[in-house]
């Protein structure tokens, strides 16, 4: 069968102009679009332990064939390598390898390798040029686009961190088929928050047919072309209107209250797709109680989270998630804005005060023994 025609969605927000391309079979033009997008010259290629081994070496073929002197840097897996530490390693690897301004970085690997590279990029000679190349589900539909780049503190997740916007974006959808089938499922939590937020097909199509229904080995590539270039639009919808969230791209963060607070509670144990989605019907259930939401929502909303096996809830105390949670990047002094998905493609950002917070995870989150 023929590879699936390769999608381009073009990302227009006020501090860049890219292309996301995704296709199947793609990582060989890593080289000819990191060209066309950075211009010649070195290139560091930041990637992770997990993935270093199964594409490094075809990433850095495709851009050494484009001219480019290429090195890499592989750090340790995980979202317990997306901190300050890993962060200075890279910066002084970058300086090692003696790169200018003229010279790029390409983050390949799922959203940890995508933020951290991100960020060193944005940081290093105060700025040089990024192409991001992911890898896993997650990071192709979300954290590869939109300039997002951070690092976590001790506090909590993605405190520091910065805008700093791809030159390009590379996702090649063969690359989906070496993940497991657990780290597949937990990109979905991913999917169902932009279907929920734009595309109520999407949210119908999931329910039907989950994503991780079969093994990520047997994947249908041209489907996968099909959602993650669906999901990158949705993205760039919100980025190109509002690209440092000021206003509308707060609704990029739905369930992420809640689910960053599970996240940081677990120690990282969870992955993040899981606490999104358990984050989204956590707050869903909290806000039919207030009467916010469709009840009819929540529960197409429960269902579909429950038809991938993903979490719906969390056993997580109230006050370890508010603890987290008061760290949110949307709280003003004693007030935080919440996500709140009204009804399907109906989503706002509300103010709250902190014991309105607080009374939310109460009701959304499970009653604890
Ligand atoms: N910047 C943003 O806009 C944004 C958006 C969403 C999420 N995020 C961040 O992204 C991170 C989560 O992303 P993630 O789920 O990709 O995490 P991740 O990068 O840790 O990847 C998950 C696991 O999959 C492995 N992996 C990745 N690609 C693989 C492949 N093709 N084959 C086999 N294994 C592979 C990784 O090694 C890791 O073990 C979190 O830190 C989250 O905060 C950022
Ligand atoms: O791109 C955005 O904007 C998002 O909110 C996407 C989220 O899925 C992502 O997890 C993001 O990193 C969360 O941002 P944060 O500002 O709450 O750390
Ligand atoms: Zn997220």
């Amino acid at each position: 069968m023929s590879a699936p025609k390769t999608q381009v969605v073009h990302v227009s927000c006020p501090s860049m102009d890219y292309d996301v391309h995704v296709g199947a079979g793609i990582l060989s033009e890593v080289g000819a679009i990191t060209r066309e997008s950075c211009g010649g010259g070195r290139c560091c290629v930041i990637s992770e332990t997990n993935v270093a081994p199964l594409y490094l070496e075809r990433v850095s073929q495709s851009l050494a064939k484009a001219g480019y002197e290429v090195s890499s840097l592989v750090f340790e897996a995980g979202e317990k390598s997306k901190n300050v530490r890993t962060l200075s390693w890279l910066l002084e690897g970058l300086a090692e390898r003696g790169l200018t301004r003229d010279d790029c970085v390409a983050a390949l690997g799922g959203g940890v390798a995508g933020d951290i590279a991100g960020l060193s990029a944005a940081m290093y000679l105060r700025g040089i040029k990024v192409v991001q190349v992911p890898t896993s589900l997650l990071a192709m539909v979300d954290s590869s686009v939109g300039g997002k780049v951070a690092i976590d503190l001790e506090a909590g997740k993605n405190l520091a961190g910065a805008f700093w916007q791809p030159r390009a974006v590379v996702a090649d959808v063969t690359c989906l088929h070496s993940l497991s089938h657990e780290l597949l499922t937990d990109s979905c939590g991913e999917v169902i928050k932009h279907a929920v937020l734009a595309d109520d097909a999407l949210l119908e199509e999931l329910c039907a047919r989950p994503l991780n229904g079969g093994d990520a080995a047997e994947l249908d590539d041209a489907h996968l072309v099909d959602v993650v270039a669906r999901n990158v639009s949705i993205k760039r919808d919100v980025v190109d209107a509002d690209e440092q969230e000021h206003g509308v791209r707060q609704t990029l963060n739905l369930g992420h209250t809640i689910g960053h607070g599970i996240e940081a509670a677990s120690d990282f144990a969870l992955g993040h797709g899981s606490c999104v989605a358990a984050g989204l019907c956590c707050m869903l259930r909290a806000c039919v109680a207030l009467g916010w939401t469709d009840p009819a929502l929540a529960q197409r909303v429960e269902r579909c989270v429950e038809a991938h096996g993903l979490p719906t809830d969390t056993q997580e105390d109230h006050q370890t998630l508010m603890s987290y949670m008061t760290h949110d990047k949307k709280r003003h002094g004693d007030s935080m804005n919440v996500v709140v998905a009204r009804g399907a493609e109906d989503v706002v950002v509300r103010r709250v005060s902190l014991d309105e917070l607080a009374r939310i995870v109460e009701l959304g989150c499970g009653t604890k023994e």
